[in-house]
């Protein structure tokens, strides 16, 4: 079985992440995607960030309906900040018989040089890279690299930094979020 695992801080995961995963989930040869709630991304801030748990809740509330999309706490028992490779090894050890794969915006291959053991994660895996929009074109030093696969997903300009500034101004932006994850921080005062 072949898992595409889509990796985020997911505060909150909004529609942008729903529509980039249901779409890799139904027109790749992935037969699943994992939304993998990440507590401490090496490259953020962790002091803007709702609690693990009430991450993984709305992850939870949003992929329910969905059979193929599942969210993922794997990370929560980690060492912090959390490195990709650590948690494909263990994932591996944990699931010999499945086949890992990662998911990631162009942005993000941008910088994907400097992640840790970068070059071991594309030995071992296939990255699905989907559009994002940017100002210039995006040239990386993985163009044409053969665990790359590109596809073509819907660009969505939406972002969870948007969402929550929205909400501490008193904007109505339910339309961006599934409706149990709106209906979730909406009872729990998130982000006012
Ligand atoms: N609108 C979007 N369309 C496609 N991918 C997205 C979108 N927003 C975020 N992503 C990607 O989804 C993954 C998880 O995103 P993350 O939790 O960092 O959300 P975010 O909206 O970028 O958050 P923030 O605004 O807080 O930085 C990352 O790989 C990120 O690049
Ligand atoms: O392993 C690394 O070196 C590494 C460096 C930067 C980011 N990541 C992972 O990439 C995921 C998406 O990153 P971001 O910045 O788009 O939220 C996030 O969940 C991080 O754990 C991983």
């Amino acid at each position: 079985m072949k898992i595409g695992l889509y990796f985020g801080s997911f505060n909150p995961i909004h529609i942008g992440h729903m529509v980039i995963g249901n779409h890799i989930a139904e027109y790749s040869n992935l037969d699943e995607v994992w939304f993998v709630v990440t507590p401490h991304n090496p490259f953020k801030e962790k002091k803007t960030l709702l609690a693990n748990h009430h991450r993984l809740e709305m992850v939870y509330r949003a992929t329910e309906p969905y059979d193929k999309l599942q969210a993922c706490n794997i990370e929560f028992n980690l060492p912090q900040p959390n490195y990709t490779i650590n948690t494909l090894v263990h994932l591996q050890e944990k699931y010999p018989n499945k086949e890992f794969c990662l998911i990631m915006g162009e942005d993000n291959l941008k910088s994907f040089h400097k992640w840790k053991n970068h070059q071991l994660i594309l030995e071992n895996h296939f990255v699905y890279v989907y559009p994002r929009i940017s100002e210039n074109v995006i040239e990386t030093p993985f163009d044409g690299h053969e665990k790359i696969i590109h596809i073509n997903a819907p660009i969505m300009q939406l972002s969870s930094s948007f969402i929550r500034k929205s909400i501490a101004a008193g904007k109505n932006i339910q339309p961006m979020l599934p409706e149990h994850v709106w209906e979730y921080m909406d009872e729990m005062n998130f982000y006012r």
